[in-house]
């Protein structure tokens, strides 16, 4: 196969207007960081116990064995990794090539059951079962989600009633419905998982609370007493994962088991309270951080496959005798992938944000301070929902953006869609999410009257509304800071609106807020969105070492991911009366002339994600361009094409059948 840079992509890389390099040490945190990703990737491709066919090619079982093959074969190299692995996210960068970016057997032992461990654990359990966990004596998942129940947790059926005599839990699914379902990991691979039960002690209940359970056992691997565990069966992707079910019949824990950071049980049975209920929770808001980032990778995954391909690809002569043009020329292919391109960069930068924001909360919470907890619960729900929604829809764009190869599996779009899809559903349905978002801001406006100061995310809140005050020029980041800040306040004011006057009509608060949840959601979402704009735009106003050239191609995506958002969004604009019919109009037309500007650097600009092939998994994204050659290549390792002559001919003989 050749080795030469397909010529249409390498022309597009050669008329870009920055330096990628600079753009790649911003996007991963330096250029330390980026040369040891690096390092790291080039270690898993040229290793050969990581080289097998493309998932696509293997049944769903051979799928989970290759899964765990990979899988293992990372922790027996781990130490082989040295310095090239500083911190829990080197991990995750090598995990990742390992699996190819699919979610493998041990995604939740690193994801949530050591998390988990760590921030609901007493030092004693932390000191217990964080060394087995690290060194994967033990692997773990979690257990939360039950057959019947998945967002109302308090509706959780699995009880965990303690026995003073043995100073034992006893661990109960009394239902079908209680059976846990879903859990990644649970069916086949875990040793153990944090399950999440109601706690009954000296007769009373005291709601969900956190308890570490062994499942099978660590000699011979099987499935413990009173654990009756296995695989849900195939599912829409997920092909390398065995989520599991779970029902526990009589199962005994030591009391020692249940997780005691924050709530406590005593050898007698007496209950201490955590300092706040919700504190269970908070893998859960982990998770919705890092959900946050995965949306962003997503679409930066999606982006690079369809905008290399269609630099790639050329359609249809415009005039006779000419030569066809990239389909990336066309402005109608450019109006879908760009807006893709530039969320992409507006999600990393949020993602960021996210994540900061995470660890400054859990800062302070680790010394007692749960002050910001609920603004960020808000804030996580609220942005896992919004650009897990745009990556899920902008994923499938991607994927008809390609045409009919799109379709195929060698697009690397099947696996990549169906893994992430999820992302949608899990750690909180997006609905779900955006209701939680919008009660937060809805108390926001009632503690603002009562005279509240606000903290950061929601501070924009005690602005005023003033259509008047925006101004005309749409390139102006100002300007369209204001219109989104503007949308937001209308919707949520009228939310709250709403919900208030429900309950002056004598309805309370729960049934206040399910009678405007429609209002309700449409606000979180105008709030999600604005932060993500308002990000954007800080963000790049932080950027001092840049140089101006590349400050010059970030601003473009900034302002075009700002006016792109008005124009897709464009009747809630109108509705508050914040922009004109002529507006809009205006608006849209920036956004189209903008699109050639974008088309210069589209290539470079995805290039500067540096996802590997083995990631991408795609034939048509390929780094090289050669996309034909290599389609070809692929379609000979279908198991199809093992014997020339089919079954169907053999069956056909068979039935006395004959076509001669
Ligand atoms: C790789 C990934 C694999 C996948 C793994 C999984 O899916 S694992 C499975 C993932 N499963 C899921 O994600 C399940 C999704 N479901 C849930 O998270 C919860 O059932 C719920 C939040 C929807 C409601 O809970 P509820 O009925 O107990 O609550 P409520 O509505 O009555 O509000 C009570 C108060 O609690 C507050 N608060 C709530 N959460 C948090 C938090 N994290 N932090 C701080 N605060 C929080 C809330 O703001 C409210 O405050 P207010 O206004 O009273 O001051
Ligand atoms: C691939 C995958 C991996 C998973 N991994 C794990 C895991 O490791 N551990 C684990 O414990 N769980 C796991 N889950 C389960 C997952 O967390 C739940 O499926 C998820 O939280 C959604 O809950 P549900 O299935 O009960 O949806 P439901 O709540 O039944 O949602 C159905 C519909 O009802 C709507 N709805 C529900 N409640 C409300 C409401 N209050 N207001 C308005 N609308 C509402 C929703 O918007 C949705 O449209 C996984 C799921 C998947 C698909």
């Amino acid at each position: 196969m050749s080795e030469r840079i397909n010529p249409d992509l390498q022309k597009e890389r050669d008329a870009a207007t920055f330096d990628v390099e600079e753009l790649s040490v911003l996007l991963h945190n330096g250029a330390h960081e980026l040369e040891k990703k690096r390092k790291l990737e080039e270690l898993v491709r040229n290793d050969p116990d990581y080289k097998s066919l493309p998932f696509d090619f293997l049944s769903r079982e051979a799928q989970y064995e290759e899964g765990v093959r990979r899988s293992t074969i990372a922790v027996a190299k781990k130490d082989q990794l040295g310095s090239l692995i500083e911190n829990h996210g080197d991990l995750i960068t090598y995990n990742t090539h390992v699996g190819r970016g699919k979610a493998g057997p041990f995604n939740l032992h690193t994801g949530m059951f050591i998390p988990t461990l760590v921030k609901q654990g007493s030092p004693e359990q932390v000191a217990k079962w964080l060394p087995l966990s690290e060194n994967y004596q033990i692997v773990g998942t979690y257990a939360q989600t039950e057959m019947g129940h998945g967002t109302f947790l308090r509706g959780l059926e699995t009880t965990a009633h303690y026995d003073p005599h043995t100073q034992e839990f006893v661990l109960n699914s009394p239902t079908t419905t209680s059976i846990k379902w879903w859990p990644g990991a649970l069916g086949k691979t875990s040793t153990h998982a944090v399950v999440l039960a109601q706690l009954y002690t000296l007769g009373k209940c005291h709601g969900i609370h956190a308890f570490v359970v062994q499942l099978r056992s660590l000699e011979d691997h099987k499935s413990l007493p009173g654990i009756m565990v296995g695989d849900i069966g195939p599912k829409f992707g997920y092909g390398a994962n065995d989520n599991g079910f779970l029902k526990l019949s009589n199962h005994r824990i030591p009391r020692e088991n249940m997780l005691m950071k924050y709530s406590k049980v005593a050898p007698d049975g007496s209950y201490s309270k955590p300092p706040k209920s919700t504190l269970t929770y908070g893998t859960m808001t982990f998770v919705r951080a890092m959900i946050v980032r995965g949306s962003a990778q997503a679409i930066a995954q999606g982006a690079t496959i369809a905008i290399r391909y269609s630099a790639v690809r050329r359609q249809s002569e415009m005039r006779p005798g000419e030569p066809e043009p990239q389909v990336l020329s066309y402005p109608t292919q450019q109006y879908k992938l760009f807006p893709l391109l530039c969320a992409a960069y507006a999600f990393h930068f949020v993602q960021v944000k996210m994540i900061e924001a995470y660890s400054e909360v859990t800062e302070l919470v680790n010394k007692g301070d749960f002050s910001r907890t609920q603004e960020l619960h808000a804030l996580s729900s609220g942005l896992k929902a919004y650009t897990s929604a745009i990556s899920n829809t902008g994923l499938e764009v991607c994927r008809t953006s390609c045409g009919g190869h799109g379709y195929s599996c060698a697009s690397g779009f099947p696996a990549l869609y169906t893994n992430f899809t999820p992302s949608v559903t899990y750690e909180g349905e997006n609905t779900v999410l955006l209701l939680q978002c919008a009660r937060y801001l809805v108390k926001c406006t009632r503690d603002l009257r009562s005279g509240a100061k606000l903290p950061g995310s929601v501070a924009y809140l005690s602005c005023g509304c003033d259509p008047s005050s925006i101004g005309k020029d749409f390139t102006n980041v100002k300007t369209l800071d204001s219109l989104y800040k503007q949308r937001a306040l209308g919707l949520i004011r009228f939310a709250s609106g709403k919900v208030d006057a429900s309950m002056d009509g004598g309805m309370d608060l729960v049934g206040a807020l399910n009678e405007s949840s429609v209002h309700l959601v449409r606000a979180a979402v105008a709030h999600s969105h604005y932060f993500v704009v308002r990000n954007f735009f800080e963000k790049l106003s932080k950027l001092t070492s840049t140089s101006q050239l590349l400050m010059e191609v970030l601003h473009q995506l900034s302002l075009f991911y700002a006016l792109d958002g008005v124009a897709q969004h464009s009747g809630e604009f109108l509705e508050d009366g914040l922009l004109s019919g002529e507006d809009v109009k205006q608006i849209r037309q920036l956004t189209v002339e903008m699109l050639p500007k974008i088309r210069v650097n589209a290539v470079a600009l995805v290039d500067a994600f540096e996802f590997g092939d083995d990631v991408l998994g795609s034939v048509l994204g390929r780094y090289d361009g050669n996309v034909y050659e290599n389609l070809f290549k692929w379609a000979q390792d279908s198991p199809l094409n093992k014997t020339d002559v089919s079954v169907w001919f053999v069956m056909w003989g068979k039935m006395g059948c004959s076509n001669v």
